[in-house]
């Protein structure tokens, strides 16, 4: 028997985040492990259009959920959603809900956050740090609590090379920011910005530093852990391999790159690719739940989950693996054939940036204009380029993270729990775990079917072809003008022809 699965069994959990990419691979888990848990309160904020209930059933209505339809077939009565704005005071949760998750909650996974890179301050710090802050307080006023699980980023501490598993401060306090942004307009913050962040590359990892920050000073008596995983992607075993659904990370990358649209990028190919799947992170998260709760360690426990320290792979060997796979299973409606340069040579990014990407998206616009379509390639491509340099630090670089805590706690798990959650990073095989990712990118994320693989080829031979042809053409006026101007090159033009 699992321990960890008997543990949940008749609990009631709180979940914030439960609508994002962590979100629903946890619930997914507990729900499939612990058939039996109580309740999994989720805060769910209404979003245009759709109620709480519409927004639960289409996240349980999808393919990532069909194992555990069968296991836990009143999944729906299983999970709660509470209607909730972590942006607003008290989260905006009406007295009635607010009195429930108080008197019956007996986990909290703090999932919830703004991962984008480039958010304002402002927001960052209300998301990634108040709320924290704010549901650190709801917590401490629930008698039931036994563990408060916060789930923070590797790269919370991007600024150093070596990254232990304990809390490093920020030069300012966040209490003295979260008070400072009641009374800064929005010019202020943006003035201040870059002088309170200093070394860390956004706004996203130095507000996840400053929220680790608040954990720690306003503990309490919580039973606190912190699980800080690095750059998530596509599920590795649990409930199939290559699940995943949005465009964060390097999924955004394996779309453009599969499209044609990206065919260079500045990377260091051998700089660590510290990815880990997220049935990988979910496995360690639950298991932490448990931990915390059944053995109360006596001070707050930071667990890396990272991988770049057990089983190493660099971006080199990971983008060639991604290239190989492409030629296996091409993605539909590719713009150019799938290429991959990566250089750390600034000229040669720049070189790379006009002549294989900005140049061909401006021939195509000038096509699509002189066919009567509106252009939109320079446009989209600019685009893709912003996302690209906002990424470009967490590829040119490596961190090396220790994980005393997380090996501990493997050693801690029955061999049952060991393989029910696995979270040993060391049995990954990057190969096959790469190839299972780009099918998930092309099936689950881009809704492409396999039977179009036959078609796609032939478009990518079509495409060789174009490129054949141009190269041609342009080589002959080349070639031609050159002859026209100089000497030399005639003379060899006519000893060749003769
Ligand atoms: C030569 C090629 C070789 C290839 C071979 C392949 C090899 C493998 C890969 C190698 C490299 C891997 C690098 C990984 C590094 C990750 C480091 C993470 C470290 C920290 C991890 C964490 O701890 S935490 C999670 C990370 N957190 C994010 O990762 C959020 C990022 N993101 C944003 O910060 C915003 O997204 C940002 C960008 C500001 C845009 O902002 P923005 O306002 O311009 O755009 P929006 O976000 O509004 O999106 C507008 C439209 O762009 C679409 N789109 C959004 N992202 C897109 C994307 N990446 N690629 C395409 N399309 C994207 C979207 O779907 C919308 O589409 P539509 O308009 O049709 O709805
Ligand atoms: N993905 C990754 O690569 C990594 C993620 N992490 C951490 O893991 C956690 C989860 O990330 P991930 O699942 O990828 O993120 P997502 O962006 O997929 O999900 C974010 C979640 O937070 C919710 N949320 C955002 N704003 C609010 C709000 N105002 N009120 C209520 N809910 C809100 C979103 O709800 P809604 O659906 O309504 O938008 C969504 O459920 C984060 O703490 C992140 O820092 C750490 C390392 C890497």
């Amino acid at each position: 028997m699992s321990m960890i699965a008997a543990f949940y069994g008749g609990k009631s959990i709180l979940i914030t985040g439960a609508t994002g990419f962590l979100g629903k691979v946890l619930i997914e888990k507990l729900c499939r492990t612990s058939p039996d848990l109580k309740v999994i309160y989720i805060l769910v904020r209404p979003k245009a259009g759709h109620t709480l209930q519409q927004r639960v059933s289409q996240i349980i209505n999808t393919k990532l959920f069909e194992k555990v339809r069968e296991v836990c077939p009143n999944l729906h009565e299983k999970i709660r959603a509470i209607s909730a704005d972590l942006n607003q005071n008290d989260f905006a949760i009406s007295k009635e809900d607010m009195q429930e998750l108080l008197s019956c909650t007996n986990i909290i996974f703090h999932c919830a956050a703004t991962v984008r890179f480039d958010d304002h301050l402002r927001h960052a710090v209300q998301l990634n740090v108040t709320a924290t802050q704010q549901l650190l307080f709801m917590a401490s006023q629930m008698p039931k609590l036994e563990a408060f699980i916060h789930i923070s980023t590797a790269f919370s501490n991007c600024n150093l090379k070596h990254i232990d598993e304990v809390i490093y401060p920020c030069s300012v306090e966040p209490k003295k920011i979260i008070d400072s942004m009641e009374w800064w307009d929005d010019a202020i913050v943006d003035e201040i910005a870059p002088k309170l962040m200093g070394d860390w590359p956004n706004t996203y990892t130095y507000t996840k530093a400053l929220g680790e920050m608040v954990v720690q000073q306003e503990s309490g008596n919580l039973n606190i852990a912190i699980i800080r995983p690095s750059i998530v992607g596509a599920t590795w075993q649990e409930p199939f391999p290559g699940w995943v659904d949005n465009l964060n990370g390097p999924n955004g990358m394996i779309v453009a790159a599969g499209r044609g649209f990206l065919r260079a990028i500045r990377a260091s190919p051998l700089a660590v690719a510290d990815l880990i799947p997220v049935d990988t992170v979910i496995n360690l998260t639950l298991a932490v739940g448990w931990y915390t709760a059944v053995h109360r360690p006596k001070s707050t426990l930071i667990y890396h989950c990272t991988s770049g320290n057990l089983n190493p792979c660099n971006w080199g060997k990971m983008g060639c693996q991604v290239l190989s796979t492409f030629e296996k299973i091409p993605f539909e409606k590719a713009f150019r054939r799938p290429h991959a340069d990566f250089t750390a040579n600034t000229i040669t990014v720049h070189y790379w940036n006009a002549v294989s990407h900005r140049a061909p998206a401006m021939i195509y616009d000038i096509y699509l204009w002189l066919t009567g379509r509106k252009p939109r390639m320079t446009k989209l491509m600019n685009r893709l380029l912003r996302t690209i340099s906002m990424l470009e630090y967490f590829i040119n670089r490596s961190w090396e993270w220790s994980t005393y805590n997380t090996e501990m706690l493997m050693s801690e798990l029955s061999p049952e729990d060991q393989r029910i959650f696995n979270f040993d990073v060391r049995q990954l095989n990057w190969l096959e775990y790469i190839e299972n990712y780009v099918l998930g990118v092309k099936k689950y994320l881009l809704k492409e079917d396999m039977a179009g693989i036959p078609e796609a080829k032939q478009h990518l031979r079509r495409l060789r072809n174009i490129y054949y042809l141009f190269n041609t053409v342009f080589f002959l006026i080349a070639w031609r003008l050159l002859i026209a101007r100089s000497q030399i090159a005639r003379n060899v033009w006519f000893f060749i022809m003769w």
